[in-house]
C-alpha cells in the first residue's frame, strides 16, 4: 500500500511543480532583462502548464494549491501582457489582460497595464476605467503619482476626441517648434460616400465654417529622415520607403483592427465599385470590427494601397520639427485616405507628431464633399496635369476644366512657352493681366489663372523693378495673393505675403482679420487670436519659412 502510495502522483506533481517554478523564474528573470519575445515564450510555457494543472486540480489534495496556482497563472498572464505590449501586440495583450482579469477582476498590475495598452489604442474611456479601478488597491498609494498621471492623460485625451477642442496656441506661438502637443484622435462631422471625383470620398454632414476641425488621425506607420543631395537622395528615399512599408507591414501583422481599416483602403483598382465603409470604424473608441470586407490582405495589396494613399509630410510644421528644408516624412492616415484630390481644394492638413490634423479651408455647406490638394495647386495647368498622373488620374475639377477650355488661347500658350524660356517676368504678368481684361474674366477665374502662374506673380509683384517697368498692370502683391486664396484657397505662401504685408504696414484692424481668417484657412481654428498676434511679432514666419 505504502509502495503504491509512494506511485501515485505525488513524485510527478513534485516534478510538475519544479517545472513550473524552473518556468516562472527565467519568465521574470527576461522580463527584467527586457527580453521581451524570450520571456513571452516562457511564460507561454508556463501558462499553458498551469492552465493543464488546474484543470486536473482534483488530483491534488493540497488545499492551497489551486489558489496559489491561479495568483501564479493570473501574474503570468498579466506579465505577458506587459512584455506583448512592449513589442506594440497590444490585442493579444488585451487578451492576456481579459484572462488574468477572470481570475482576478481587480488585480492591480493587470488593470494598469490594461488601461495603458487601452490608451495606446486610442479608447481613452475604457482605459479611464481601468486606471480608476486600480485607484481602489492599496497598491495604489504607492503608486499614487503614476495612477493620476494616466488618469490625467486619459481624462484630457477622452475630452479632446470628444470636442475636438485643441489648443495648439503654445505650440505655435514656438514657432511649431519643441514637443508637439499631445493629440488624440478625433472624428468631427464627416461621413464617407460614393464621390463624383472618384470611388468614394469624405463628404460634410453640417454647415461650417472656415478652419473647423475635420478629423485627428494617427498614422499606421510614419518613416521620416534628412535626404541628402541629388542621387544620395534617391537612394535614402528608396530606403525610406522600404522601412516605411516594413513598418506598415508590423502595423497591420499585430493589430487587427489596423489591418480590418487599411483594408478598407483603395488598391487603385476598380475604386468605383468599392464599398463604403461605415463610419463607425473610424471613431476612437471603436472596439472590435467584424466588417473586413477584403479579408486578403498580401503584401502585393497593401504594396498597391501605400501607392495610392501614402501622403508626405509638407507643410511649414513638419519642416521645422524636422529641423531642415531637406526633411521627409511619410506616412499612412487611414481616415485622411478617403479624401479625393481638388485643384480648388477645401481642406488642408497639418501634422503633429504621427497625428495629422484636417480642417476645412473655407466654409462648407453641408453634404459637400472634403477635398485636399494632394500637389501644388499654385502651378500651371500642364504641371498640375504631370503631377496628377503621377497619381494615376486625371483631375476634372472645375479650375482644370475652365483652364482646358483657355488653352486655345494662343496668348496663354505663348506667355507660358515664353516663362519655360526665361521670359521676363514683368511682361508676362502683364501679358496675363490684359489677357484676362480682354477676355473679361473676373473674380474666381481670375484668381485661378493667377494661382497657376503664382510663381511669375510672385517674382514681378514683389519687385519694384518689375512694378517700374510695366506699371498699373501689375497688380500689388498681397491683392493678388487675396484673390488666389479666394478662388483656389488659403495657402501658406499667400499667409506669409499677408503677414509681410501686416509687419510693413501696421496691424489695422481689417488686415489682421484678412490675415487671421487666411490662418484659419492655412492652420485651422487651432489659435488663439493672441497667440498669433505673438507669432506674428516674434517675426516666428519669416524665421520659419
Ligand atoms: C487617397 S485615394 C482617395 C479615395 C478614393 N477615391 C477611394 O475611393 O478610396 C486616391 C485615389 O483617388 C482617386 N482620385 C483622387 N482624386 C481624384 C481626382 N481629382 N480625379 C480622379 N481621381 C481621383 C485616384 O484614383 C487616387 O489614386
Amino acid at each position: 500500500m505504502r509502495e503504491e502510495e509512494q506511485q501515485q502522483p505525488q513524485p510527478q506533481l513534485g516534478m510538475a511543480e519544479e517545472l513550473l517554478q524552473q518556468l516562472r523564474s527565467k519568465a521574470t528573470e527576461l522580463l527584467l532583462r527586457e527580453e521581451w519575445v524570450e520571456s513571452i515564450i516562457a511564460y507561454s510555457q508556463f501558462i499553458t502548464l498551469s492552465q493543464d494543472k488546474i484543470s486536473k486540480s482534483p488530483e491534488n489534495p493540497d488545499p492551497d494549491f489551486l489558489p496559489k496556482l491561479k495568483k501564479s497563472l493570473c501574474l503570468a498572464l498579466s506579465n505577458r501582457a506587459e512584455a506583448r505590449s512592449r513589442l506594440r501586440e497590444f490585442s493579444q495583450a488585451l487578451e492576456d489582460c481579459d484572462q488574468a482579469l477572470k481570475i482576478e477582476s481587480a488585480h492591480f498590475k493587470t488593470l494598469v497595464c490594461k488601461g495603458k495598452i487601452l490608451l495606446n489604442l486610442n479608447r481613452y474611456s475604457m482605459a479611464m476605467e481601468c486606471f480608476k479601478k486600480a485607484q481602489l488597491d492599496p497598491q495604489a498609494c504607492g503608486n499614487s503619482e503614476t495612477l493620476n498621471g494616466y488618469l490625467e492623460k486619459c481624462k484630457k485625451l477622452e475630452f479632446l476626441s470628444r470636442t475636438g477642442a485643441f489648443d495648439l496656441s503654445d505650440w505655435v506661438v514656438n514657432g511649431f517648434r519643441g514637443k508637439p502637443p499631445e493629440l488624440a484622435e478625433y472624428v468631427g462631422a464627416i461621413q464617407i460616400k460614393k464621390s463624383n471625383i472618384s470611388g468614394r470620398g469624405l463628404f460634410i454632414t453640417k454647415n461650417i465654417d472656415a478652419g473647423t476641425l475635420l478629423f485627428v488621425t494617427k498614422a499606421v506607420a510614419t518613416e521620416r529622415g534628412i535626404l541628402p543631395g541629388q542621387d544620395l537622395g534617391e537612394n535614402a528615399q528608396l530606403v525610406m520607403w522600404k522601412n516605411f512599408i516594413e513598418k506598415v507591414m508590423e502595423s497591420i501583422t499585430k493589430c487587427p483592427r489596423t489591418r480590418s481599416l487599411v483594408s478598407t483602403l483603395s488598391s487603385g483598382e476598380d475604386e468605383n465599385g468599392l464599398d463604403v465603409p461605415e463610419m463607425s470604424l473610424f471613431r476612437p473608441e471603436t472596439e472590435e470590427i467584424n466588417h473586413n470586407p477584403y479579408e486578403k490582405l498580401d503584401k502585393n495589396r497593401v504594396l498597391s494601397i501605400l501607392d495610392v494613399n501614402s501622403l508626405v509630410e509638407d507643410a511649414i510644421s513638419a519642416k521645422v520639427l524636422g529641423k531642415n528644408s531637406d526633411y521627409y516624412g511619410v506616412g499612412l492616415w487611414v481616415l485622411a485616405s478617403f479624401i479625393n484630390h481638388s485643384c480648388i481644394p477645401n481642406a488642408r492638413r497639418l501634422h503633429v507628431g504621427d497625428h495629422v490634423m484636417v480642417h476645412a479651408s473655407r466654409d462648407l455647406k453641408a453634404g459637400e464633399e472634403i477635398t485636399l490638394p494632394y500637389f501644388d495647386v499654385l502651378s500651371p495647368l500642364n504641371k498640375r496635369k504631370e503631377m496628377s498622373k503621377t497619381w494615376d488620374f486625371d483631375c476634372s475639377c472645375k479650375r482644370c476644366k475652365f483652364e482646358g477650355e483657355l488653352s486655345s488661347k494662343q496668348d496663354l500658350r505663348e506667355i507660358e512657352i515664353g516663362l519655360e524660356r526665361g521670359m521676363d517676368v514683368g511682361g508676362a504678368v502683364y501679358r496675363l493681366e490684359e489677357g484676362m481684361r480682354r477676355w473679361m474674366m473676373r473674380g474666381k477665374e481670375k484668381g485661378y489663372l493667377r494661382a497657376s502662374f503664382w510663381a511669375a506673380f510672385y517674382e514681378a509683384c514683389s519687385s519694384e523693378k518689375a512694378v517700374k517697368n510695366w506699371g498699373r498692370r501689375i497688380p500689388p502683391l498681397d491683392s493678388v495673393a487675396d484673390s488666389i486664396a479666394e478662388a483656389v484657397g488659403s495657402d501658406e505662401r499667400l499667409l506669409k505675403i499677408l503677414f509681410a504685408n501686416l509687419k510693413k504696414n501696421g496691424n489695422g484692424v481689417v488686415a489682421l482679420e484678412r490675415a487671421l481668417k487666411m490662418w484659419r484657412g492655412v492652420y485651422g481654428k487651432i489659435v488663439k487670436k493672441q497667440a498669433m498676434r505673438s507669432f506674428l511679432d516674434l517675426g516666428n514666419y519669416e524665421q520659419s519659412y
